[in-house]
């Protein structure tokens, strides 16, 4: 691999006697990872079920490594959100952000949804998820992740991040900043990132960063905590944006991260910073078995319990909803709090418990999406049947992950099944997939075409 000249001379002179085997990282091969959505199973069990040749990842409870001629992302599991596929670096900022149930989070700058899956399993359906990023296109993905990982209490958005700020100051109890970056810690992952670094150097990032994170800084609470993670190696927009947050809020303390073996201090030689940045971490391909990130876990001193936003005003009306409720009483055994329950355009949402006021942002998604009232018959959506368990529907048509129905089932096909009349939720081995309606023993198949297996 061809690296910059012009990066190949900052990093030796940064690097000194380490640069020759941060160079030589490059003639080894990369490390691929999938990450378990314990929102649907936990690690010990996926670990007994799966064919995957699997291996713990030190740093992240529910990571493991697995060799690159397999290919997880063409399994029904993945199909079903059992798990992520991630980088094994990248699981940690969601991993050490501290999350409690019940806690407000953001994660900023969020597409495609690497972090902000984790932090919705953290969360466990409590609290509330904001998911933002800037960009729409890549909020797409973002939206299909977070929908496939099951996570009903999100609302997911697409803002720069001062038009967050205007709505949400001293708001949440965590942030995870994922800034965007020059990406240097992907060279060896993605080579199409040379030419980007090429096109938008570090002070294009580094500017960039320095805003998102002042801007970040005060959408948290006092006492809140918020972690700044880049999948970058240069000092400008590591260090030099935490030294920036510390000198123009100087209520922000860097809070200590684990250390995992292999694990490097951040750096304030690079910076002439303060020796507190020695608290931040930085993973670098030469020295663990993963690729190139920085992290800082901050906290926001102070006493006050923040601003309440004032609470969205739920305007759910019976006659709205009334065939959801036929389907669900019919399907299903959940209770839901009919409030919560908001239809737009015969479409049908169920609301994050404590909404906040959301008026004017350009959202995707809000809350649990379950589904569209049509001709008076609620069809419900791929969403709704993610969010659920198998345990959860009265009528499950439960395949097991050996028979060829699956794959069928996941490529749009009708299927012969005999069962009952009616909607079904189609799992395998009890791990919801989706719907599928049975009529004269024929299934018509309700997976949603936009995820067919391919
Ligand atoms: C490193 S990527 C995020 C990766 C993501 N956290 C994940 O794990 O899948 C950075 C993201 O920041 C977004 N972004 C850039 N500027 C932003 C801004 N001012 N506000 C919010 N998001 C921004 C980009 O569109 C990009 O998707």
């Amino acid at each position: 691999m061809k690296l910059p000249d012009k990066y190949e001379a900052r990093m030796e002179a940064l690097l000194k006697e380490e640069y020759q085997a941060y160079i030589e990282s490059f003639n080894k091969d990369r490390y691929y990872g999938i990450r378990i959505n314990t929102l649907k199973i936990q690690p010990d069990v996926f670990k007994k079920i799966t064919k995957l040749k699997i291996k713990e990842i030190p740093w992240a409870y529910n990571g493991f490594y697995y060799d690159k001629d397999q290919q997880p992302a063409k399994h029904p599991y993945y199909f079903a959100g059992l798990y992520y596929v991630q980088e094994p670096s990248a699981m940690t900022p969601a991993n050490f952000l501290p999350i409690e149930e019940g806690d407000k989070v953001l994660d900023l700058c969020a597409a495609p949804g690497g972090k902000s899956t984790e932090l919705g399993a953290k969360l466990n359906g409590t609290g509330l998820l904001i998911s933002n990023d800037i960009s729409h296109t890549r909020a797409k993905a973002l939206l299909k992740n977070i929908e496939l990982s099951g996570i009903t209490n999100s609302i997911i958005t697409s803002e720069p991040s001062e038009n967050l700020l205007n709505h949400f100051p001293e708001y949440f109890d965590k942030i995870l900043v994922d800034a965007p970056c020059s990406g240097e810690g992907m060279f060896r992952k993605d080579p199409n990132m040379i030419k980007s670094w090429e096109n938008q150097g570090v002070e294009y990032y580094s500017a960039i960063q320095k805003d998102i994170i002042i801007q970040a800084g005060k959408m948290l609470k006092p006492n809140g905590l918020m972690l700044y993670s880049t999948c970058t190696f240069s000092p400008e927009e590591n260090e030099e944006i935490i030294e920036h947050l510390l000198k123009e809020y100087p209520e922000f303390t860097i809070e200590k991260l684990p250390m995992v073996e292999g694990f490097d201090i951040g750096k304030p030689e690079w910076v002439d910073g303060s020796e507190e940045l020695k608290k931040c971490v930085r993973l670098w391909p030469h020295k663990i078995q993963g690729e190139g990130h920085f992290l800082a876990l901050l906290k926001k001193q102070g006493n006050s319990n923040g601003i309440e936003k004032e609470g969205y005003k739920y305007s759910a009306k019976k006659k709205e909803y009334i065939e959801l409720e036929e389907f669900i009483n019919e399907n299903l055994s959940i209770e839901l709090d009919y409030n919560r329950i908001e239809v737009i355009q015969e479409k049908v949402y169920y609301l994050p418990k404590d909404m906040p006021n959301v008026k004017g942002l350009r959202l995707l998604r809000t809350g649990w999406y379950l589904g569209e009232i049509k001709k008076k018959r609620f069809e419900p959506s791929q969403a709704f049947a993610m969010g659920l368990t198998s345990s959860e529907a009265k009528s499950t048509i439960n395949f097991s992950i050996n028979q060829d129905e699956v794959l069928r089932y996941l490529k749009g096909e009708t299927l012969q099944v005999e069962s009952s009349k009616g909607w079904k939720l189609v799992c395998v081995d009890d791990y919801p997939l989706g719907w599928g309606k049975i009529n004269n023993n024929v299934l018509k198949n309700k997976y949603y075409s936009g995820w067919r297996w391919m």
